[in-house]
């Protein structure tokens, strides 16, 4: 019989369902051996797993979207399959993108902060719109797409930045690495919805963050590396990054100590963009129809490729 890892991450219910296609489950957290495991299943908990006793591991089958946290390159020399829950919380995520956009630009924080002083303050700038404002999209993928789709509603101009020019909407401008740096400088708003690879790497970085608007804000719902979160600190210290919206950091939790959480202008959460009201069966259809399409030996659907990293 083929045997599955699960973390506790599979809920209960999950577990139950996967027994009842005829696997036969083994708890992670409860230990046992490692060596008579076809197939690994579960989110971030996976990455305490030292995948070298998982001899005949044959695929790993995620409940996140990302997969930064995994040993990519060992899964490509292995020939390990991996699948990800693509675009599972494109629709919690794009909602998410457009209320920090408007928390941005309502500058929410301000009332928040003066309503728990009982203080009836008004800001020094008007709160003004996002009509017409430039937004600009790191990533063209399932969340940005969820995020600009939602925003066509609001006037704004779209631009995505990826790696080939060719058109997809409902982007109005595709900018890539030959263009970018024009983009920056008309860009109010940057959105980071790229996967967390050797490239994407701190690509928010000093360099970068020099090149763009002043008064530019920035949203960040992908992963922490993505911005060289110390020169983001310095840059909004100086006023020159007038705000930001950060779900996801360096190092999680948020350190404490932390000067990100103090700032006025910067809104803050624990990773928790893609959170639903619980709505199991959708966050578990990819994994249940990948379970049963191994049992039947037919392609996977929503693979990853290991060498790339998304
Ligand atoms: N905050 C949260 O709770 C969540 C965060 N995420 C993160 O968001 C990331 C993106 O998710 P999706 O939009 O679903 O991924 P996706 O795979 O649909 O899209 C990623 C896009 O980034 C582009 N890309 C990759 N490397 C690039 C580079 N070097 N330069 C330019 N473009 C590049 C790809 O071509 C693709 O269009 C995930 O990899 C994950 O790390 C995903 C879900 C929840
Ligand atoms: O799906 C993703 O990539 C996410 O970031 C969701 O959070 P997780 O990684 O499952 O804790």
């Amino acid at each position: 019989m083929t045997k599955v890892l699960l973390t506790r991450e599979i809920n209960q219910t999950y577990r139950e369902k996967i027994k009842d296609l005829g696997y036969q489950v083994q708890l992670m957290e409860e230990g046992g051996s490692l060596e008579d495991i076809d197939l690994a299943l579960g989110g971030l908990a996976l990455r305490k797993l030292d995948f070298s006793q998982l001899k005949k591991l044959q695929a790993v089958f995620l409940t996140s979207m990302g997969v930064d946290y995994l040993p990519l390159d060992y899964f490509s020399k292995k020939g390990i399959i991996l699948a990800n829950n693509q675009g599972v919380y494109a629709e919690t995520i794009g909602e998410f993108i457009v209320f920090n956009l408007l928390q941005l630009q309502k500058a929410n924080r301000f009332f928040i902060q003066k309503q728990e002083a009982h203080l009836w303050e008004k800001p020094k700038t008007g709160l003004g719109t996002l009509k017409g404002k430039t937004v600009l999209f790191f990533g063209t993928g399932s969340l940005a797409q969820a995020g600009a789709r939602r925003l066509e509603a609001f006037g704004v101009q779209l631009l995505g930045y990826r790696k080939s020019p060719k058109p997809q909407a409902p982007f109005q401008e595709i900018v890539t690495d030959q263009n970018l740096d024009q983009a920056l400088k008309r860009a109010d708003f940057l959105v980071l919805t790229l996967p967390k690879t050797k490239e994407t790497y701190h690509l928010i970085n000093r360099d970068l963050l020099a090149k763009t608007k002043p008064g530019v804000k920035i949203i960040n719902v992908a992963r922490g590396d993505i911005i060289q979160e110390e020169a983001l600190v310095d840059y909004l210290e100086s006023g020159h990054v007038a705000g930001a919206c950060l779900d996801v950091f360096e190092k999680e939790p948020l350190d404490p100590a932390s000067p990100l959480w103090d700032m006025d202008q910067v809104y803050i959460t624990p990773h928790h963009s893609y959170s639903s009201e619980g709505d199991r069966e959708i966050e578990y259809k990819t994994i249940m129809e990948n379970l049963k399409r191994f049992k039947k030996n037919q392609p996977l659907i929503h693979v990853v490729d290991t060498d790339k990293g998304y």
